[in-house]
């Protein structure tokens, strides 16, 4: 077998923006390429170009910031092959792993060291028919699933998922707004209203910076 490479966009650090993790120092390793187009998509300059790398270059480049959190995101990660052997190499170097994935793809290849955040299509985003419904049954309480919320059709959608598959028994569950389309302050409310077990999540990174790439 040919040594591991995977194409990336960028590796940067950051506060952590999204998840329960948000507001620690971050490494973000984001690869290229998604096939997905969802309509809001913030990160659409990673669908293409990307510069391949080795597993030794990436993880020597991770190193170079000396944190501890890393986040594996894109694009869609899962769509690269050995996308899963980078995230055991960063699992075995000491890192704090987690993966931010689409739910498009099977999550059962990954590392279960890795925190797992596992975005659930919404029909808002325009790919609703992407989501592989099975990896709901492989969510333990290490992963988080998150709905991005165009409106509140998209909202209703949401809370009649949580209730089907009791969702927020298996692990943390998110709802974020779509930035500068919902308001937060209308999703706080109808989660308020609702008495929802979820945690509301804005992109605290663009609280800070705006909608700069690289942040
Ligand atoms: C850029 S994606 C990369 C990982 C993976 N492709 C996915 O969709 O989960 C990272 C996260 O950003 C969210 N996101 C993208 N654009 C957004 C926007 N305009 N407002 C809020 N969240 C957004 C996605 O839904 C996803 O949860
Ligand atoms: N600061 C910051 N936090 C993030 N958390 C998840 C991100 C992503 O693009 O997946 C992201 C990002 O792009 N920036
Ligand atoms: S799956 Fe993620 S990267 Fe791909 S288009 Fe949707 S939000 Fe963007
Ligand atoms: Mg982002």
């Amino acid at each position: 077998m040919s040594e591991p490479r995977l194409r990336v966009t960028e590796i940067f650090y950051s506060i952590q923006g999204e998840t329960s993790r948000v507001g620690l120092p971050t490494v973000f390793v984001r690869l290229t390429g998604c096939p997905l187009r969802c309509g809001y998509c913030d990160t659409a300059y990673a669908f293409q170009g990307g510069e391949w790398m080795t597993l030794a270059q990436i993880l020597a480049a991770v190193a170079a910031y000396a944190l501890r959190q890393v986040t594996v995101t894109g694009g869609e990660p899962l769509a690269q092959r050995d996308c899963p052997a980078l995230l055991t190499a960063l699992c075995d170097a000491g890192y704090d792993v987690s993966l931010e994935t689409s739910g498009a793809l099977d999550i059962a290849p990954v590392d279960k060291r890795v925190a797992r955040i596992v975005d659930i299509k919404t029909p808002g985003s325009g790919e609703v028919e992407r989501n592989l419904w099975s990896n709901i049954e492989q969510l333990t309480p290490h992963d988080e699933v998150k709905f991005v919320i165009v409106d509140e059709a998209d909202y209703r959608w949401a809370v009649e998922l949580l209730r089907q598959h009791r969702l927020a028994e298996r692990c943390e569950v998110l709802f974020s707004p779509v930035f500068g389309k919902l308001q937060p302050r209308q999703l706080a409310e109808w989660i308020l209203r609702d008495r929802l077990p979820v945690r509301l999540q804005v992109q605290l990174h663009k609280v800070l910076w705006g909608e700069e790439p690289g942040r």
